[in-house]
C-alpha cells in the first residue's frame, strides 16, 4: 500500500478530495527540483509531513467560515490543502493564499486549475496585501509567534481565529508574546508529530 492510500484511508474524506490531493502530489513531485516547494529531506514523508499535517488543520476551524486566509503558503501547506477540501463538509466558503514568490505562486495556481477548484492566489508582501478581514487566518513554518500576530493584527478579522502549527518551541513563543501580546490560546496536540501542536488563537490584542 502507498502513503497515499494509507493516509487517505485514515482521512474520511470524498473520492473527490483524494483525487485533488494525489493531484496535489503529483505536480508538487514534479516541480519540486526547480522550486523547492518542500525540502528535499521530506519529500519522500509528503503525505504524512504535508498533507496530513494540513488536513489536520482543517479540522481544528469552525464549521464554514466564511474567509480562510492562509499567508506564507509557498508549496501549500496548509492553505492550499484546506482549498482543495472545498466540498468536505465544513469547508471555508472563501479561501485565499498569499505568498511574495512568483514562482510558488504559480504552482499554487496551476494546481488549483488542474483540480478545478476555486481561490484566491495573492502575490504580495503579507505585509503590504490589502487587508483581509480573515475568520480563519493560518500559517506553518513562516515566522516566531510575535511576527505571525503582527501579520494578523493586519488580515484576522476582530472575531476571527488564528491557527498556527508550531514545534517543540512553542511554549517559549508563547511566553514571548505576551509580552506585547493579549490572547487565548488553546495547544491542540499534533497527530504527525510528538512534540508539536497547532496553537488555535482567538481574542488577539495589542497591549
Ligand atoms: C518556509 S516557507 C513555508 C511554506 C509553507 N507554509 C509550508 O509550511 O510548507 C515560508 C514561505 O513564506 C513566504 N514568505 C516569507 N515571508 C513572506 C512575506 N513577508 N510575504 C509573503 N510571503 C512570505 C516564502 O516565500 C515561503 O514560500
Amino acid at each position: 500500500m502507498t502513503d497515499a492510500d494509507r493516509i487517505l484511508g485514515t482521512l474520511d474524506v470524498s473520492r473527490e478530495t483524494s483525487e485533488r490531493l494525489k493531484t496535489l502530489a503529483e505536480i508538487l513531485v514534479k516541480w519540486n527540483p526547480r522550486i523547492n516547494l518542500v525540502s528535499k529531506s521530506t519529500i519522500s514523508e509528503l503525505w504524512t509531513r504535508h498533507i496530513l499535517d494540513s488536513t489536520q488543520v482543517f479540522s481544528l476551524s469552525s464549521t464554514g467560515t466564511p474567509h480562510w486566509v492562509d499567508i506564507g503558503s509557498g508549496g501549500g501547506f496548509p492553505g492550499l490543502v484546506i482549498a482543495l477540501m472545498c466540498d468536505e463538509p465544513g469547508a471555508p466558503e472563501k479561501v485565499t493564499l498569499i505568498e511574495s514568490d512568483q514562482r510558488k505562486c504559480a504552482f499554487l495556481r496551476t494546481v488549483l486549475r488542474e483540480t478545478g477548484v476555486q481561490a484566491t492566489v495573492l502575490t504580495e508582501r503579507i505585509e503590504q496585501a490589502d487587508p483581509q478581514g480573515a475568520t480563519v487566518l493560518s500559517a506553518r513554518a513562516l515566522a516566531d509567534l510575535s511576527l505571525l500576530f503582527e501579520f494578523s493584527e493586519r488580515h484576522l478579522a476582530s472575531n476571527g481565529v488564528a491557527l498556527f502549527p508550531k514545534g517543540a518551541n512553542w511554549k517559549k513563543e508563547v511566553t514571548s508574546a505576551k509580552e506585547s501580546w493579549s490572547f487565548q490560546v488553546d495547544a491542540v496536540q499534533s497527530k504527525t508529530e510528538q512534540q508539536a501542536v497547532i496553537l488555535k488563537i482567538g481574542e488577539l490584542q495589542r497591549v
